[in-house]
């Protein structure tokens, strides 16, 4: 990481390529994935969206695929990149904040999967995102075993560092509970809906109501810039560490059956019958959480402190550490772009203003070596830092502080 050669802004003032990598500019602009050529732009006036088009070899035209995911919403000043051999980093110069840094997938997996799946040709867009907020969390173990205080504990100690998915149920909101903050109580035939969208990472009946963790609640956490925290039960559990989503498991054990009874009945948030049935289901989820393989930490909660306090050493979070680094991270507005050139995997990106309030020219660094994800949804792993001027923005070793 240091300062962008000073040869590759001073070739780069035109608006089309440098050499490395096709770079292109403008409201509709065409770049070449492979051997395959598409363009981006403004046709798909209907929707007032980005539009795509696939030059068809064979036929000698143009054709217009499936497009999947949210489409960006148009702009006048679109840069092209290709990245890879499977996608095109699309910047959308001047957007609004949030929404400067698109990609269009051509060839990933998922692309490559939903071709085969619909028997056309599909591109998927997926939003960039900068940083990478850690490991997501799954706290897992029986009704009553203490999960939820855990997790109360954490996110009050650090609210800027975690994020709580919220779930869907079909269960009754208990007194205290708020829809939204609890969970996204719902009808269950308008989640099995929402589950034939494919709009869960996860679902299971849980104690005879369907709970299930969507998409969009683990993505709004990381958005945010935090670690997100999923409460779900050992079903779930075994759905999420077979999905995409690379996270951390983690299962909560009492320190007996009886204790368990004891905290339920404590609690008093359930009838007779619906304790019974909790209680009759730890037996198995008890046996389930202790088979290798599935959790990567199993924590005995005896005592409330004492558990909590392993639970902070085992995410690292202990007196000793410098937990600043892990709190959310540190944004930088995209720039207004000038040129854009790429060497490897940084993309310099040179600008004439950008919002650090300096009118003078900037240069932006955006690092996509820890790229992460794909469609459906975001990109994540991107990382932008100023590179210039040197003495003003940066902590002295190139990148912002
Ligand atoms: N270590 C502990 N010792 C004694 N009581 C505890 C301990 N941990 C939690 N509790 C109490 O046990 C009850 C159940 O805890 P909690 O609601 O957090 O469980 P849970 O695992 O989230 O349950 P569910 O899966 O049903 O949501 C609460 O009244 C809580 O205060
Ligand atoms: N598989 C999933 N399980 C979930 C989810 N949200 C919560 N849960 C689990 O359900 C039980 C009961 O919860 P309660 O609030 O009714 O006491 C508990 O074990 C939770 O962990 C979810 O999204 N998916």
């Amino acid at each position: 990481m240091g300062e962008a050669p000073a040869f590759l802004f001073d070739d780069l003032e035109k608006s089309c390529g440098n050499g490395y990598d096709l770079i292109c500019r403008g409201r509709e602009t065409t770049t070449i994935v492979g051997n395959t050529k598409y363009a981006i732009g403004d046709y798909d006036d209907s929707t007032l969206s980005i539009g795509v088009k696939v030059f068809d070899n064979s036929l000698e035209k143009w054709v217009y695929p499936t497009v999947l995911g949210t489409k960006p919403e148009l702009s006048s000043d679109l840069w092209a990149l290709p990245h890879g051999e499977d996608r095109v980093m699309v910047i959308k110069n001047g957007a609004i904040t949030d929404d400067d840094l698109w990609f269009l997938e051509v060839d990933t997996p998922y692309v490559r999967q939903q071709k085969k799946v619909l028997g056309s040709d599909v591109v998927a867009w997926s939003k960039g995102v900068m940083g990478y907020a850690g490991k997501p969390i799954v706290i897992s173990g029986p009704s009553g075993v203490g999960k939820g205080t855990l997790i109360a504990k954490l996110m009050k100690e650090f609210p800027s560092m975690f994020g709580f998915s919220v779930s869907h149920t079909t269960r009754a909101p208990r007194e205290k509970e708020t829809n939204g903050i609890h969970y996204h109580f719902t009808e269950r035939n308008v989640m099995e809906e929402d589950i034939k969208d494919e709009k869960f990472l996860e679902f299971a009946q849980v104690h005879g109501n369907l709970y299930g963790t969507s998409v969009e609640s683990v993505e709004v956490v990381a958005d945010a810039g935090k670690r997100c925290i999923l409460d779900i039960d050992v079903q779930g559990a075994k759905s999420v560490r077979a999905s995409s989503l690379d996270a951390i498991f983690i299962f909560i054990c009492p320190p007996s059956y009886e204790d368990l009874e004891k905290r339920l009945r404590f609690r008093g948030t359930e009838t007779e019958d619906q304790l019974q049935k909790r209680l009759r289901n730890a037996k198995g989820e008890l046996e389930q959480g202790r088979s290798p393989g599935l959790f990567d930490h199993v924590l005995i909660n005896d005592d409330l402190d004492a558990c909590y306090l392993t639970l902070k050493n085992l995410l690292g979070l202990n007196e000793f550490a410098d937990n600043t680094n892990q709190s959310a991270q540190k944004k930088i507005g995209f720039p207004l772009v000038k040129s854009v050139s790429k060497v490897g995997n940084k993309i310099y990106l040179n600008s004439t203003i950008s919002d650090l309030g300096n009118a003078s020219k900037n240069s932006f660094v955006l690092d996509v070596s820890s790229l992460k994800g794909g469609a459906p949804g975001r990109t994540r792993g991107l990382d932008l830092y100023s590179v210039y001027p040197f003495a003003a923005f940066t902590n002295g070793f190139g990148k912002l502080s």
